[in-house]
């Protein structure tokens, strides 16, 4: 892949090799030192997958552009990967086919003993739903290219398992980048799909509109030895076992999907979804809680209109948008949060292991560390803390309600005594409940917090840990 590579006009390879680290598997390393921001490697555009060079191959290009609706764009990356493949290995795309992972770690792979591990989980609930989204997808595209075009696509190197590993190939290798005309590209570019992540260096991956050329700069300072990384995003575990097939331990941008739903002949749900419509929702709305905004105003945006009266909705109607971004009345505002907090802990309820015994059993060994079972175990925990910081950002929104003030806002992912966001966050060992910035403010805060404490903490060692 290396010489095919650098012949295309590829810059940068002689000063990198691909190598096996102990933490993030197969990598890049640097052969020299490197300053931030300097130029690492370039990939010119005519070795991209992209779906503009799909169209172009002369005997996929007319078979793909026949099919009409044209597929998405990850499933004509996954036809051209796998056309690639069946065509037998060699120069050029081949080669870098080769190169790829003969397996994924993706969620999408585990068994169901191990996707138990996050029972519960947001996680859980996407993949089940995942994998009949991928057998009706692949069996649209047997319908829509690979039968009609049988001496292009033979059936037996294009099984479901073929599909869901190109599928997985693309989830965990593209690259997305926003163009200035508002569209957007996703493209595989050979070599530097080798760079694994760190949240520790800089957005360092750049795609050049003129010359259509992807570059990787330093993200940080180099040495001679290290490894080369790039930046993924903040993405949390859900999503990165999802689609990476890895996550980071206490990672800080774990989140918890939250779909809010409402059945159709429920009360005046037509006047209702226009009003979800014009706060920028919808009546069914996935929303990401997380540990930093661990109740969105967009959820209560939401409930607030779910549970509009009918005499609410004669006030609400003809000033719609600014209504719904506020308190609506002490009564609406008392419903939507106590029924928050009562979901939450059913959610909460319906994790297979609970928060501490999870802690527990990590701390002790008790999964194979990067196994799958520890991985589903590390997003279990991550959705947890989400939701509990969640519900206990409702109970103190609902108590400022009830003490007839409306003016407290959101602040359980700031310490719990002095409000300030912690850099690293200290979570109470015992119920797990609240965090603060350090040992000073949790003695501090002992006297106010400890029964709110011991009555989670037995509520929770009730339900098994
Ligand atoms: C773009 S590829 C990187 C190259 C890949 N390691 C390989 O051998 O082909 C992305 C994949 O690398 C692995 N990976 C990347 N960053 C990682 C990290 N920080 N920790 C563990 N695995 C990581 C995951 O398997 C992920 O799906």
């Amino acid at each position: 892949m290396e010489s095919w590579l650098k012949e295309s006009g590829a810059s940068g390879l002689d000063d990198l090799e691909l190598a096996d680290f102990s933490d993030t598997g197969r990598g890049v390393r640097t052969l020299r030192q490197f300053e931030k921001g300097e130029t690492i490697l370039t990939i010119p555009h005519r070795v991209l997958w992209t779906v503009k060079h799909a169209y172009a191959d002369p005997i996929l290009g007319p078979a793909l552009l026949s099919a009409q609706p044209l597929l998405s764009v990850d499933d004509t990356l996954v036809t051209y990967i796998l056309f690639v493949r069946s065509r037998g290995f060699g120069d050029g795309l081949a080669s870098h086919v080769a190169a790829l992972p003969a397996n994924y770690t993706s969620s999408i792979f585990f068994t169901e003993a191990e996707l138990e591990f996050c029972a519960g989980s947001s996680l859980y609930a996407t993949t089940k739903q995942l994998d009949q989204q991928i057998e009706a997808d692949y069996k649209e595209l047997v319908v829509r290219l690979l039968g009609p075009w049988p001496e292009l696509f033979p059936l037996d190197k294009f099984t479901i398992e073929d599909y869901k590993w190109a599928t997985c190939t693309i989830w965990s290798r593209a690259m997305d980048f926003k163009l200035p005309s508002g569209d957007s590209i996703r493209l595989l570019a050979p070599f530097a799909d080798m760079l694994n992540h760190s949240s520790e260096v800089e957005q360092c991956h750049t795609y050049d509109v003129s010359s259509g050329n992807l570059s990787i700069l330093a993200g940080k300072d180099y040495k001679p030895g290290d490894q080369v990384y790039i930046n993924y995003g903040p993405i949390p575990n859900n999503r990165l076992l999802r689609l990476y097939g890895f996550v980071l331990p206490g990672n800080p941008n774990d989140s918890y999907d939250l779909i809010l739903t409402t059945h159709p002949m429920a009360p005046y749900f037509e006047q209702k979804h226009k009003l979800w419509v014009s706060a920028g929702l919808d009546s069914t709305s996935t929303i990401s809680l997380t540990l930093t905004d661990p109740l969105p105003s967009s959820v209560l945006r939401y409930l607030r209109i779910q549970r509009l009266t009918e005499s609410d909705l004669g006030v609400i109607v003809p000033h719609q948008i600014d209504a719904v971004f506020d308190k609506i009345s002490d009564s609406n505002e008392m419903e939507i949060l106590r029924f928050l907090i009562e979901s939450i802990s059913n959610l909460l309820e319906g994790f297979g292991t609970g928060l501490e015994k999870l802690e527990e059993q990590l701390a002790v060994g008790f999964y194979t560390p990067n196994g799958n079972a520890w991985s589903a175990a590390h997003v279990s925990l991550g959705e947890q803390r989400v939701l509990r910081l969640a519900r206990e950002t409702a109970k103190d929104l609902l108590a400022v309600v009830e003490s007839g003030s409306g003016n407290k806002s959101a602040t359980s992912a700031q310490c719990a005594k002095c409000h300030m966001v912690p850099v690293q966050a200290m979570w109470c060992g015992r119920c797990n409940g609240v965090m603060y910035c350090g040992r000073a403010c949790q003695v501090a805060d002992f006297k106010e917090h400890k029964a709110i404490c011991r009555a989670t903490a037995a509520k929770n060692a009730s339900k098994g840990g």
